[in-house]
């Protein structure tokens, strides 16, 4: 294809962050966006990574397991990230608090995501006695936001307001220039390379992190590193406590 006409079809590639508490459904939003399904979850271990297609934006969206000893690990996924997406349960009034200091605080405060643009997700709009998008949005302080960023009231199972969201990324981000999508997570380097690139999936399908479909290829192999290592860590303090 000739020069011009590349130029014309390209898409965009933009790199998507999905972040939240354990069990806000991040997974589930991934996949009802990418499979136009509702998949049956388990907890994730490490992440998932899909790419979407809307419009002329190609989104690489990564889905973060966010288990509570694993939350300090979100930073490495936050450099090139032009988007960051905080999945939040709305019916959860309990963990507001929770999120806003595990998750929220610490990538307001990121250096690498000082350009990046915000939106939040107020998940699980189908169930009643939720929070509003309003009572979220004061109880977070969201008002005092630098960065860009909107909220809306979505349904993962339903996929009602994914639509919403994604139509507001892309024209959020249309007017920006983007990153470079091709940068994964930055794990420590001081973490050992795996013997595979294999991820394990929400699924609980083991996925072949391939170039071809993420152009990641190095970046999962570091990231699974880490949190192979993070999780020995912590089987080894959880056993250390069953024998206390
Ligand atoms: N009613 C309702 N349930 C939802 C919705 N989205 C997700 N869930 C349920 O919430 C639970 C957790 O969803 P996941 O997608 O696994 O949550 P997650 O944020 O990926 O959780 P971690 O992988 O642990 O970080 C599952 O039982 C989902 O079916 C929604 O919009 N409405
Ligand atoms: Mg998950």
């Amino acid at each position: 294809m000739g020069q011009f006409w590349t130029r014309i079809f390209k898409h965009k590639d933009v790199r998507i962050l999905l972040l939240g508490l354990d069990s806000a459904g991040k997974t589930t939003i991934l996949y009802k966006l990418k499979l136009d399904e509702l998949v049956t979850t388990i907890p994730t271990i490490g992440f998932n990574v899909e790419t979407i297609q809307f419009k002329d934006f190609n989104f690489t969206a990564w889905d973060i397991g966010s288990r509570d000893k694993i939350r300090p690990l979100f930073r490495h996924y936050y450099k090139g990230s032009d988007a960051v997406v905080f999945v939040i349960d709305s019916h959860d009034r309990e963990r507001l608090d929770e999120l806003n200091y595990d998750v929220i605080k610490p990538a307001v405060a990121a250096e690498e995501l000082k350009e990046s643009i915000f939106l939040f997700l107020a998940n699980k709009n189908d169930l009643e006695n939720n929070m509003t998008t309003e009572e979220i949005v004061d109880k977070l302080g969201l008002k005092n936001l630098k960065h860009k960023w909107n909220i809306i009231s979505v349904s993962g199972v339903k996929g009602d307001g994914l639509h919403s969201a994604l139509d507001w990324l892309a024209s959020s981000l249309g007017s920006l220039p983007v990153k470079n999508p091709k940068q994964g997570p930055n794990p420590s380097k001081t973490q050992s390379k795996p013997s595979d690139n294999s991820v394990t999936m929400a699924t609980g399908e083991t996925s072949q992190c391939n170039e071809e479909v993420t152009g990641q290829k190095d970046y999962c192999s570091r990231a699974y590193s880490a949190l192979k290592c993070l999780f020995v860590r912590t089987n080894r303090t959880s056993d250390s406590d069953d024998n206390d």
